[in-house]
This record gives structure tokens, sequence and C-alpha cells, in this order.
């Protein structure tokens, strides 16, 4: 799986609608979060991911730590995906495995000012568990763990693609501008946005995101 592009935080059918229709591989939902209120509601995730084709995937984003609930909650949803952007202890992630062997799980490793060896750690630790590993960014004004808008350092991420047997997705910060330079320094499995992709009103911009699709394509064949 390479080359493959998500786009997080859909707030409702029209922007998934326009997600899809721009050529974007994956649609994120980001569901019980514990520092801001969630976009829509669980059940109208639910509906828009049943509609969801197999060309492209519904993927939830959430904080939840524990096997059970997390095997319960995409039970709920329909969901046949899920990213994990709190501290999932490892264990837990090898129950998630045992079971729900046929869900696909990223893990997310965010990076901060200095801690590149516990982010190597935790790959080796949970890399036979999951089926990606995503980087994304720290804001240390609000403690917020993803949709920061902040790109990191990309060198710690591209050590990690380097190192993790598995495949990485790299998130933070990424927009229309920069996702190509991202890819090459990178070289990442996939890429993933949100808040770049954003007008003033908070909704996904149309433009962005086919300008966002059509860069990241062009920067994938050329590290191809
Ligand atoms: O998408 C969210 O609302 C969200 C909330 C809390 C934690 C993670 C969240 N999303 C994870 C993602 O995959 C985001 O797209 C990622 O953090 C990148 O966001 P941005 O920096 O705004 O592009």
């Amino acid at each position: 799986m390479r080359g493959m592009i998500q786009v997080a935080g859909v707030i409702d059918q029209a922007e998934a609608d326009l997600i899809r229709e721009e050529g974007v591989d994956w649609l994120g939902f980001a569901l019980r979060l514990p520092l801001r209120n969630e976009d829509l509601s669980e059940a109208d995730a639910a509906a828009i991911i049943k509609a969801i084709q197999p060309e492209h995937r519904g993927v939830v984003i959430t904080y939840l730590t524990d096997a059970e609930e997390i095997r319960g909650f995409c039970a709920e949803l329909g969901v046949s995906a899920i990213q994990l952007h709190g501290d999932v202890p490892t264990a837990q992630l090898r129950a998630l495995r045992d079971i729900a062997p046929d869900l696909y799980v990223l893990k997310s490793l965010v990076v901060k000012a200095d801690n590149i060896d516990e982010l190597a750690k935790t790959v080796g630790e949970a890399a036979d568990w999951v089926d990606m590993f995503i980087t994304d960014s720290f804001d240390p004004a609000t403690g917020a763990k993803g949709a920061t808008g902040r790109p990191h350092d990309w060198s710690v991420s591209a050590e990690l693609v380097r190192i993790s047997p598995r495949p990485l997705m790299l998130a933070g910060g990424l927009t229309p501008a920069n996702v190509a330079t991202a890819i090459n320094r990178v070289r990442p499995a996939a890429v993933d946005a949100h808040t770049g992709l954003e007008d003033a009103t908070g909704r996904k911009d149309r433009l962005k995101v086919r300008q966002f699709v059509a860069e990241a394509r062009r920067a994938f064949e050329e590290i191809a």
C-alpha cells in the first residue's frame, strides 16, 4: 500500500462526497476525543461510512485505548480501519489483534521536541500488532496531538520510515503547498491532512483538496 492519501475531520455527507470526488483514498472521522468536541455525531458518521464504496475507506480516529471498547466501537460504526491517537499500551494492541484480526490498525507516533528514541521504541514494540504508523504533530500550547495544523521536524518522520517494518503515514500541518516537499523528504507510504484543507468557515475547500491530491500524487510518482 503506497501513495495513499487520507483527509481527516469529515463533518457531514456533503464533505465526504467532496473529498471522495477529488480522488482521496481514505476518509477520517474523528470521534471520542479528549480535547475538543466531535465534528459530527456517531450516528451520522455511521451513516456516511455505510455508504462508502470499497475503493475508498472510512477510518475512525479516536483516543480510545481499551481493545474491547475499540472493537465494539468499530462494530457499531461499521468501520474496518481505526486510527489510535492515544497512548495505547502494547498489550492492548496485541489484544485488539487477537479479538479483531481483520481490523486495519493505524497507531499514532506524536513527534515532540526530543522524543525520537521513545518513538523508535514504540515502533519496535508495536509493529507486530499494527498495520501502519502515522506520525503527527504536538502543540505544546494546547496539548493537542492531532489536527494542530503544525508541521513537525520531518527528519524524525524520515528516520521512523527508515526503521519501521510497517508503512508510515505522514500527518501534521500538510497543505497543497508543502505536501510534495514533505513526501520527497520523508518518503512515507501515505499522507494525511485536515486543517490545511479547510476554508475560513472550517469546511473542506474543494480547490485545496484538489491541489493537495494532485501535488501528493505527483510526488509519490517521483519517489516510486
Ligand atoms: O482530526 C481531528 O480532529 C483530530 C483530533 C484529535 C486528534 C487527532 C485528530 N486527527 C488526526 C488526523 O489524522 C489529522 O488529520 C492530523 O492530526 C493532521 O491534522 P492537521 O495538522 O490539521 O493537518
